[in-house]
């Protein structure tokens, strides 16, 4: 095992993020509990993690020289993805010349695009997955909603969030679906995948952290999403034995063929006793943000101990707790929150605020977090929370 050093001297143990959100800034609060010397890289300056971290650099990622420059110039010991918008094919050759990509650069190009990981799934892995096609143009998406039917799904083939993903009730809405998947899309020219609509009965993340003992997995993660982005989340999801059995089989599947050290979100719905996989990311999920206060290690503070390989020697989970998201609308800059004090007036409640510096649009900005004698209760407390916090930006966009 390697020895832990000084931050900003040659001892240190060097951790490069690329992306810098809300997910990242927990996971680098818990990296410096162990004084790594942290980077941090996203695509605009004063990012949530790059306010916590030694350092920062602004590049467009999806820009393989500018991504090379950056970790040649940092030579960290640790390069970890915290979104899935990377010039992977980079990550791949940093790897073959001896970086460390997290949990390996090949799941980073896999799990980027919808079409990598869900025919590694589905063809090979032979996991359950809903009814799928991929299109690049419009006249082979026209073929997919005549064989898949409807309702439908489509999302651009790299996007998360929800990004340009629609759900289509008839051939109406073909028109409109194919243009928000186009104008959603990150990076994928257009590509898009159609899925047949499951009809689940809850649906949860797994999440499943690889480290150097071995694999564990936490208690499922219930969730609501709307437009396909997460609203709140819970643990315990309460399942059967049986479908809890399928998932831990499916998770620890997709995570081996993954492989490398780390905590994965592995996606389900669950319908009756089928558990269908949906998909899955190479690192701390957004619906896991409940694990800052119903587990004793949360996510962020479990990958952190994976990836530097530390033990992890039990997982504790502290009973029913919830998380609600905080979102913003509208546009503007330097938001500030009101009715912090309001939102924390019940026990067992907390609350994360971002520190993001603008709103285009609709923007996840705080998250509260709650525990309860129940499921039910931990929700309400949640929501109840996020009602009491406001956000107003404090002036217009520049
Ligand atoms: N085939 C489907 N049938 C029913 N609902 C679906 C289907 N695909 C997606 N959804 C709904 O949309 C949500 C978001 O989908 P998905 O996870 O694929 O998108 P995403 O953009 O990758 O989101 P994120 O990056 O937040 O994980 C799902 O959690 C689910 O609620
Ligand atoms: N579902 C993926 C997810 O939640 N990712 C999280 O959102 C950030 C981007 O937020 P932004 O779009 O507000 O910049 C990402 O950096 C990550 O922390
Ligand atoms: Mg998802």
């Amino acid at each position: 095992m390697r020895a832990f050093g000084t931050p900003l001297t040659a001892t240190a143990r060097r951790v490069l993020l690329l992306g810098a959100g809300e997910l990242g800034k927990e996971l680098v609060i818990e990296l410096q509990r162990y004084a790594c010397e942290v980077i941090a890289v996203d695509r605009y300056a004063h990012a949530p993690a790059m306010q916590v971290a030694h350092r920062s650099h602004v590049i467009d990622m999806l820009d393989g020289a500018a991504l090379r420059h950056v970790i040649e110039a940092e030579q960290p010991e640790l390069i970890v993805p915290e979104i899935e918008a990377i010039h992977t094919p980079t990550l791949q050759q940093l790897e073959a010349e001896g970086y460390t990509v997290i949990p390996t650069a090949r799941a980073t190009r896999l799990t980027m695009d919808r079409e990598g990981i869900r025919r590694l799934a589905a063809e090979e892995l032979r996991l359950p997955t809903s009814p799928y096609r991929f299109c690049g143009t419009r006249a082979e998406f026209d073929a997919a909603l005549v064989a898949l039917g409807y309702p439908c799904v489509v999302k651009p083939v790299m996007s998360s969030s929800g990004k340009g993903q629609s759900v289509l009730r008839g051939a109406a809405d073909a028109d409109h679906a194919w243009d928000y998947a186009q104008r959603g899309g990150r990076a994928g020219q257009g590509r898009v995948i159609v899925e047949g609509f499951v009809d689940f009965d809850f649906e949860i993340t797994l999440l499943s952290v690889r480290h150097a003992g071995g694999v564990l997995f936490c208690e499922p993660i219930g969730h609501r999403q709307e437009d396909g982005d997460y609203r709140e989340s819970w643990q315990p999801q309460g399942m059967s034995i049986e479908a809890l059995g399928a998932a831990h089989e499916q998770a620890g599947a997709i995570t081996a063929a993954l492989g490398g050290s780390g905590v994965f979100g592995v996606e389900f719905f669950v319908r009756g006793e089928d558990v269908i996989f949906s998909e899955v990311s190479p690192r701390p999920h957004d619906t896991g943000l409940v694990t800052l206060i119903s587990q004793d290690l949360s996510e962020f503070a479990l990958h952190a101990r994976a990836i530097l390989g530390l033990p992890i020697p039990a997982l504790r989970q502290f009973g029913p707790a919830a998380s609600c998201a905080v979102l913003a609308e509208g546009d503007g800059r330097a938001p500030r929150y009101l009715g912090v004090d309001a939102a924390l007036r019940e026990p067992d409640t907390q609350v994360r605020i971002f520190g993001k510096p603008e709103v285009r649009g609709r923007r996840r900005m705080a998250v509260t977090l709650a525990r309860g004698a129940d499921i039910d209760s931990a929700r309400a407390k949640a929501r109840a929370a996020a009602a009491a916090l406001r956000v107003e930006c404090s002036a217009p966009l520049a």
